[in-house]
């Protein structure tokens, strides 16, 4: 499979750099407005790939994009410390309005994988300018506050990340959702597992790791400028999803009929992927303060992408 990569920034760059490791792709193709950043970009990336895979790596302009099965967008400007993902908004889709139908004027009906915040946002501009069907536009959404999540539940559980089966919905930003109610250890309640293995999820745990989750960004832009290994990975899981049609159940942000009430929203909830995109949206039972979150974070995000013109 090709994968076109446009934005050869910090978080293009990690996926790129995760993805040629998996040895996934048989191509990798780096374009940024920045042609030199790209070629570096792409140049490094290709040097780590005798280690690994197969891959091939390069830089080039949209016409190299031909023939790419998936196509991640990256490109336009990331936070400052402080600054929240919703301040991208105005800036990113600019860059939106260029980016979308150059790729589309090569690749007439590719996989859009976004990356740009705020994503969920850029998520309904990128279905808006392409027309393609919402099931092949896909924000990486929460994918990565759930790796947060997972990661911090293991941790105070002891067990590996992956035994943990849990997910954050909706924003992919301040308002998402934590789902505690149905999170679990293997086979168990993360509260029944915590109970037998004596490790209590106390309300104070509680309230440090949905603290650690939600504002992880804030406090890794403030430490080290951007985030972009996390996100890096989960983008490479997504391809890997579509590219071996794994029908694998990854919290991603589409455009989805209705969400709590609220129509045509692009948000996350988990979503089967395979190789033609998304093929099922799944809407897991809630407790009632997680359906009312959800509600508050759908109608922020239709709010302030129905006030986005095109
Ligand atoms: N979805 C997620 O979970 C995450 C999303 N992000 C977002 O990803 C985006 C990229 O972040 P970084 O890579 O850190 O930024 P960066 O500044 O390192 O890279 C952005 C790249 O986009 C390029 N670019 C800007 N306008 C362009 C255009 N019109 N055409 C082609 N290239 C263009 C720039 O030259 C630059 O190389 C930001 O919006 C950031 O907020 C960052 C981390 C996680
Ligand atoms: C920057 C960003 O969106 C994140 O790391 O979650």
């Amino acid at each position: 499979m090709k994968v076109g990569i446009v934005g050869a920034g910090m978080v293009g760059s990690s996926a790129g750099y995760a993805l040629a490791l998996t040895g996934i792709a048989s191509e990798i193709v780096l374009v940024d407005m920045h042609e030199a950043l790209a070629r570096a970009q792409a140049e490094d990336i290709a040097h780590a790939t005798p280690f690994h895979s197969a891959t091939k790596v390069t830089a080039g302009s949209y016409a190299d994009l031909a023939g790419s099965s998936v196509v991640i967008i990256a490109a336009g400007v990331n936070q400052k410390p402080g600054e929240d993902r919703l301040a991208l908004l105005e800036r990113n889709a600019q860059v939106f309005k260029q980016v979308v139908g150059a790729i589309l004027a090569v690749v007439p009906n590719p996989i859009l994988l976004i990356a740009s915040n705020p994503v969920d946002i850029m998520t309904d501009i990128a279905t808006r300018i392409s027309g393609l069907s919402p099931q092949r536009v896909i924000g990486s959404g929460t994918i990565l506050d759930t790796a947060r999540f997972r990661s911090l539940l293991g941790r105070h559980l002891g067990i590996s990340s992956q035994s943990v089966h849990a997910y954050v919905l909706g924003e992919h930003g301040d308002s998402e959702v934590l789902t505690w109610s149905n999170a679990r250890a293997g086979s168990l309640a993360v509260s029944d597992f915590a109970a037998q293995t004596g490790k209590p999820i106390t309300k104070e745990i509680r309230a440090e790791i949905d603290d650690n989750v939600r504002n992880a960004a804030y406090r890794i832009i403030e430490g080290k400028g951007s985030t972009y290994y996390g996100i890096g990975a989960g983008l490479a899981r997504i391809i890997k999803a579509i590219a071996l049609d794994q029908r694998a159940v990854l919290s991603v942000s589409i455009v989805t009929p209705a969400v709590e009430g609220v129509e045509h929203v692009a948000l996350s909830v988990p979503r089967v992927i395979g190789a033609q995109g998304v093929m099922t949206d799944l809407f897991p039972e809630l407790d009632d303060a997680e359906h009312a979150a959800l509600k508050r974070s759908a109608l922020l995000l239709k709010e302030k992408a129905s006030a986005v013109r095109l």
